[in-house]
């Protein structure tokens, strides 16, 4: 198993690619702290099929903008697992809206979440993982959107690139501890983010033909990739992006 007896933490733990990611990291023998904005029944679930797996798993609540989320997350893994190993920042929002007439409101949100929410989680993990004095592995959830546009992602694509930047200048700035700092970038994958987006059925076609492995991908897509960057399977692996896109980006004819 990669991640035998790790303690790894997930935010955005509840659904999608981040719920995905949490039992893949308990399949691979973790322990798994999740966080989400809500608790309910979506996240009990994920930790149900986690302790399914043999192994412990809680869920924190509360909202990854706020500064003082990242310290209550990281404080609730430790006191129920005792350390930090890997962290995952997963977090995000995409309220697809037009360029022109973008309310400020939904832009300023848009960069709290998913890049603030990932600099203030990112900061907390490491910096227990530096007292903990063993290093560790952190993974961002970047996007394809980091390296291309959307007409109506504006506010979305210069959050994912900051994402993958944040990875690359955090992998220089905790080498030195032995903290490896790694962003994958996720094509089109089928979650709650996109499901009106890709209701209209032209849409959804003309992105399945885009990609060269023949259909959009799935949650548990990205847990493999994941889990090998956390693993010491990628121990030289630092600043670096992985695709995971079914060739999406490389299709241009
Ligand atoms: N799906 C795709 O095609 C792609 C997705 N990505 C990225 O992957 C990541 C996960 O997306 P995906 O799984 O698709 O989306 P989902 O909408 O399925 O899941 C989003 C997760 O993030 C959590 N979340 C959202 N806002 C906040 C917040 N303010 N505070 C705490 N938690 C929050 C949600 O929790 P809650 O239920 O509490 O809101 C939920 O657990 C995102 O960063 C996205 O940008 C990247 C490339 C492609
Ligand atoms: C939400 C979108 O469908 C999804 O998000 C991304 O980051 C991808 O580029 C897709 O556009």
């Amino acid at each position: 198993m990669l991640l035998e007896n790790k303690v790894v933490l997930v935010t955005g733990g509840s659904r999608g690619i981040g719920a995905a990611v949490a039992v893949e990291s308990a399949r691979q023998g973790a322990d798994v702290a999740i966080h989400s904005n809500r608790g309910g029944e979506v996240a009990e679930e994920v930790i149900r099929e986690i302790e399914a797996l043999g192994r412990r798993a809680i869920h924190v609540e509360g909202d990854v903008a706020a500064f003082e989320s990242a310290q209550t997350f990281v404080d609730a893994a430790v006191e129920a697992f005792g350390r930090v190993d890997v962290f995952v920042s997963n977090a995000g929002i995409c309220p697809f809206h037009a360029f022109l007439d973008m309310p400020p409101e939904t832009l300023k949100r848009t960069m709290e979440v998913n890049l603030h929410g990932a600099y203030f989680m990112t900061q907390a993990a490491a910096n227990q993982m530096v007292k903990q004095g063993n290093g560790g592995s952190i993974v961002a959830v970047s996007s394809i959107s980091a390296l291309v546009g959307g007409e109506y992602q504006t506010h979305y694509t210069p959050t994912k690139a900051g994402v993958h930047s944040l990875m690359q200048s955090c992998a220089i700035a905790l080498g030195k501890h032995g903290i490896r700092c790694n962003s994958v970038l996720p094509g089109t994958i089928l979650t709650d983010i996109n499901k009106d987006d890709l209701a209209d059925p032209k849409k959804r076609e003309y992105m399945e033909n885009r990609i060269p492995l023949g259909r959009l991908g799935q949650p548990d897509d990205l847990g493999g990739p994941v889990v090998f960057l956390a693993s010491d399977l990628a121990k030289y692996v630092t600043g670096a992006a992985l695709l995971v896109d079914g060739g999406m980006f490389v299709n241009l004819q």
